[in-house]
């Protein structure tokens, strides 16, 4: 810097304007006008590469792709009196008797949605998401302007940062946590395992290290999935049923969240209720999900691949529309009971529990596409495919009684119904806003 200052001190005689700056006939002034003009240039340059590479590090859209098993090397920016304020005011309860909530992964589908029933009915809700580039992140931030308008503030931090979360619980006590940040998808899983460790293993274990030690310690609602009953054949799946033959890494990674949970409940009284979600759908979706890029390729004319199972076998799921699941999520917040522990230490047996939230209604991967094909009135190029043995597994029904009585979840939308809901905002939200929504 001293450097640069000092040659364009040196440098106060050239003109500014460098079309009219004119040669001087000294070979020594030449020599000399020359070095400086290296020194500035070689200057400019690193600090040019610098810009570019701050820009790179910070961008959270940049194009190079980032590992999402590094996703913890991401910087974020928060913190500040001003920050501090959103956050306390966004987890303001407006209701008597209402929850102070931290919703993770509040950018994802199933978090948009229970994020913005809770605000509704007057609890504090507070999001945390790390809009990371598993699918189109558009979509993510279209989803936050929809919270921003109901007043849901989200903190753009991941769930592996020990630091935001334990400031989160300084600035508000939360009395329930609703986890739902994490790795999706059963197929991704082969390609990227590391992405599946990181959010859905040592990103639970940092909330639930966090969450134990904080006073007072929230109740836990977190989301585990259909897939932990991986290869069995007795239908329909109960809670009481195995769980120790997943078929892709992804069921692994939500079994063992269960496991992990238990050992959380046990050793220091966290409440803890993990929620087996049997393939949810509709407005707001994933994008990667079949009933989703089904929709988009249809449309677009493009052949979809449709699996069936060994002899033309019928592969089927359990579809669950998304308002029922949010019914459940909130089912479950609301009989939480308290966690036990204070000050890291468990003081009593605390509440641990597993439901299934499906619909009890299997419909086949076929009829989905007919669905489909009648609400947009094009017809599906179907390519029928063999079952992969990458994670799929050949079919899945909840067997639901369990969370009837305890959490009155009670599912009322079947597949057709769900779907036009979900096909008419797909084609406004893709028309851009254009469409009319009835
Ligand atoms: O229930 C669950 O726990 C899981 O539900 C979904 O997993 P999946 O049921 O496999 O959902 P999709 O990937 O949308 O597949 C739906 C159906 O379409 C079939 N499919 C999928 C993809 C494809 O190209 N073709 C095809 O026929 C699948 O075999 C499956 O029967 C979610 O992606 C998981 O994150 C979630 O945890």
């Amino acid at each position: 810097m001293s450097q640069l200052k000092q040659i364009s001190h040196n440098d106060n005689s050239a003109p500014s304007t460098p079309g009219k700056f004119k040669m001087e006939k000294s070979p020594y002034f030449n020599r000399t006008r020359w070095h400086y003009s290296l020194a500035k240039l070689t200057l400019w340059s690193f600090a040019f590469l610098v810009v570019i590479l701050i820009f790179f590090l910070r961008s959270p859209t940049s194009s190079v792709p980032i590992d999402p098993s590094r996703r913890s090397l991401r910087t974020y920016n928060w913190g500040g009196s001003a920050w501090e304020k959103r956050v306390r005011s966004s987890a303001r309860v407006r209701s008597r008797n209402g929850m102070t909530v931290l919703v993770t992964g509040a950018a994802g589908f199933v978090g948009t949605h229970v994020s913005s029933a809770l605000k509704r009915r007057g609890d504090g809700v507070l999001g945390v998401d790390n809009f990371n580039d598993y699918y189109e992140i558009s979509l993510k931030r279209a989803r936050q302007a929809l919270l921003e308008r109901t007043g849901v503030y989200i903190v753009e931090g991941d769930i592996n940062d020990e630091a935001l979360l334990r400031k989160l619980f300084e600035v508000v006590p939360f009395t329930h946590v609703m986890h739902l940040a994490a790795q999706a998808g059963v197929r991704y899983a082969m390609q990227n395992p590391g992405s599946y460790v990181h959010s859905n293993i040592a990103g639970f274990v940092n909330l639930l290290e966090v969450c134990k030690s904080v006073n007072p310690q929230p109740a836990i609602v977190w989301a585990s999935s259909s897939s932990v009953y991986g290869l069995n054949t007795k239908v329909p799946f109960s809670e009481r049923d195995r769980t120790d033959q997943p078929a892709s890494l992804y069921a692994a990674t939500k079994k063992a969240g269960e496991e992990i949970a238990h050992t959380y409940n046990h050793i220091y009284g966290l409440s803890l209720t993990g929620l087996r979600f049997f393939t949810v759908y509709g407005p707001w979706g994933r994008p990667d999900m079949a009933y989703f890029f089904f929709t988009k390729d249809i449309l677009k004319g493009k052949p979809i691949p449709v699996f069936e199972a060994a002899n033309h076998g019928t592969v089927a799921r359990d579809f669950t529309y998304i308002d029922d699941i949010v019914r459940g999520c909130l089912g479950a917040l609301d009989t939480a009971e308290k966690s036990t522990g204070s000050g890291g230490k468990k003081k009593g047996p605390a509440q641990l529990r597993v439901f299934n939230l499906g619909n009890t209604s299997p419909v086949p991967v076929t009829e989905l596409v007919s669905i489909l094909e009648r609400l947009l009135k094009v017809k599906a190029k179907r390519n029928i495919m063999k079952l992969p043995r990458n994670g799929d597994v050949q079919f899945t029904h909840a067997n639901i009684s369990y969370a009837k009585r305890e959490l009155g979840y009670k599912p009322t939308t079947d597949l057709q119904t769900g779907l036009k809901k979900f096909v008419r905002w797909y084609l406004n939200y893709y028309s851009g806003g254009k469409k009319a929504v009835e």
